[in-house]
């Protein structure tokens, strides 16, 4: 009936323009989520191309690794929920690509924990780790607003506040740039700075960020909660210090609290840690000067064809460094040989006796029998000729392979008597052959924490070591570390030698006799170099 009248038609056009405003509203949304697509899909572009370059050097870099967790998992949902009536769709690519692997939020978090770690360990600033650069020098793309802000997340989530709190400031200065629409906003990179501040006990700042959330949202509910809430603090602080100053209170002035002696000295050792990882050591000249290089010679049938290159890195207790013990072709071989059977890394639970994973010892690493190749039976004879040591007790060769940050904090190999591996029946763990299978772009280094000696990685040597004393006691002096790895991927194997079968090669003995502490190269070697 409408068409009869002019009048009646007249409300049409309103009808009209509000499906213009509609339509117009929904393509802007439709750009913009399309936009957020195709912003998504450039960057999976263009890192993908960078990485197929050279996968190892761009998967070697923690920045990268990190994001490439990250567009995996969080920017992975991000577009998922871009794409209304796409979701089936991208649901599909989840769920029937059986081919290849996803990462977990898990595998975020503690590629962020890995990132913090290095930045710890290495003393780099997050604002240079956020811009791609590690010491100066830029390895990858600059990490995006985003970025910053899920690494905050994660960090926040594992309740490192401190850390969590640098990053969001750096994600909020990025995103303020940017000027990119992302799944969060400035309000939620606000709350966050203002609460991890709280729970770092700063209130005073976290009324300020709470305030600063509030002018760009005066509606933001928690926000307006916690005010007053902060003040209310506050307050109650001022008039507790103010009792306290008239002291009239009741309550006992703080002391500096002395921290137990256990826990400092374990900061202390961590600190050592972290400066040898960092290549800051610092041997005695008196042990310096002990030092040397030379060849492994002699009349034992494996040194005539081949002399080895070894120098001392240490004397009393001796460590000792062999050269081109593996060739590149064994590693390849040993590395394939162990992929398939990689688990993560575990260690003996003092309480339990059983093996479990734990946070200070982050690698995958798998067990090669003598028998599974004659080339692991190979390394097996070669450890002996240049030990001089019976291979009989000797544990399998473990091969690891360190990821993003992967380490394993200050420990001893031998087992302590209060450990349920020290009765072994083949004895502690006397000696260890340590093999490095790869040279790493930056960091991994092994460090004695003791001795103040680091050691950095050099594919195709082996660091040798006694672990024992002659009485059978644990060299305290053996207290070693693999430092985190910063750029590349660090492979190692271990050849852990048990006490059973020494008996004749290095008689036990309770009197102190130096030369019963110095390792006991193979026969042939001329005197002077024992
Ligand atoms: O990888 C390293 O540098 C040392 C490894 C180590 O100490 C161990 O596995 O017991
Ligand atoms: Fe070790």
């Amino acid at each position: 009936e409408v068409f009869t009248a002019i009048t009646d038609v007249e409300p049409l056009l309103e009808t009209h323009q509000r499906i213009i405003d509609d339509l117009d509203d929904y393509i802007f949304k439709e750009e913009q989520r399309l936009n957020i697509l195709k912003r998504h899909l450039d960057i999976y572009k263009r890192e993908q191309k960078k990485a197929m370059e050279d996968i190892p050097n761009y998967l070697g870099n923690p920045i990268n690794a990190f994001t490439l967790i990250k567009r995996l998992t969080s920017d992975l949902d991000d577009i998922e929920k871009s794409i209304d009536i796409g979701t089936e769709y991208i649901k599909n690519v989840t769920v029937t690509h059986h081919d290849v692997k996803y990462p977990t939020l898990e595998d975020l978090e503690g590629a962020a924990i890995a990132l913090t770690r290095l930045q710890q360990t290495y003393d780099l600033e997050v604002d240079e780790l956020a811009e791609g650069k590690l010491n100066g020098v830029t390895y990858s793309t600059p990490m995006s607003a985003g970025d910053c802000y899920e690494l905050g997340k994660a960090l926040y989530t594992e309740q490192d506040y401190r850390n969590a709190l640098a990053w969001m400031t750096v994600a909020l200065r990025k995103y303020k740039l940017e000027k990119i629409r992302y799944h969060f906003t400035e309000e939620d990179i606000l709350e966050y700075i203002g609460f991890a501040n709280y729970l770092l006990g700063d209130i005073e700042v976290a009324l300020e960020w709470t305030k600063k959330l509030l002018t760009v949202n005066p509606n933001h509910q928690r926000a307006r909660g916690n005010v007053p809430h902060y003040n209310k603090m506050i307050t109650e602080e001022k008039e507790a210090m103010k009792r306290r100053r008239r002291g009239d209170t009741g309550e006992e002035i703080e002391k500096e609290v002395e921290k137990p002696a256990s826990s400092m000295s374990y900061e202390n050792d961590f600190t050592i840690y972290e400066k040898l990882c960092r290549g800051e050591s610092n041997l005695s000249p008196s042990i310096s000067k002990k030092l040397s290089c030379q060849y492994l010679t002699g009349e034992h049938p494996f040194l005539r064809y081949a002399a080895i290159k070894m120098e001392y890195l240490y004397r009393d207790p001796d460590i000792v460094m062999y050269y081109d013990v593996l060739s590149d072709n064994e590693i390849d071989f040993i590395q394939k040989l162990a992929k398939p059977n990689f688990k993560r890394a575990t260690v003996h639970d003092s309480k339990t006796g059983k093996l479990v994973p734990a946070h200070y010892r982050i690698s995958k690493s798998a067990w090669l029998k003598d028998e599974t190749s004659p080339v692991v039976a190979r390394v097996s004879r070669r450890v002996a000729d240049f030990t001089n040591l019976d291979l009989t007790t000797a544990e399998e060769l473990q091969v690891v392979n360190y990821g993003i940050g992967g380490h394993y904090a200050p420990h001893f190999d031998y087992a302590r008597s209060h450990e349920s591996s020290f009765s072994s029946v083949d004895g502690n763990r006397i000696a260890t052959v340590l093999f490095y299978m790869s040279d790493v772009a930056q960091g991994g280094a092994t460090v004695f924490t003791e001795l103040g000696l680091s050691v950095f990685p050099v594919k195709g040597a082996a660091v040798f070591w006694m672990n024992l004393h002659p009485s059978g006691a644990g060299d305290l002096a053996t207290r070693h570390a693999a430092c985190p790895v910063l750029r590349g991927s660090k492979w190692v194997c271990n050849k852990w030698i048990h006490e059973a079968g020494q008996e004749l090669v290095r008689p036990c003995s309770l009197e102190y006799q130096p030369e019963n502490m110095h390792l006991k190269l193979p026969r042939g070697v001329p005197k002077s170099f024992r």
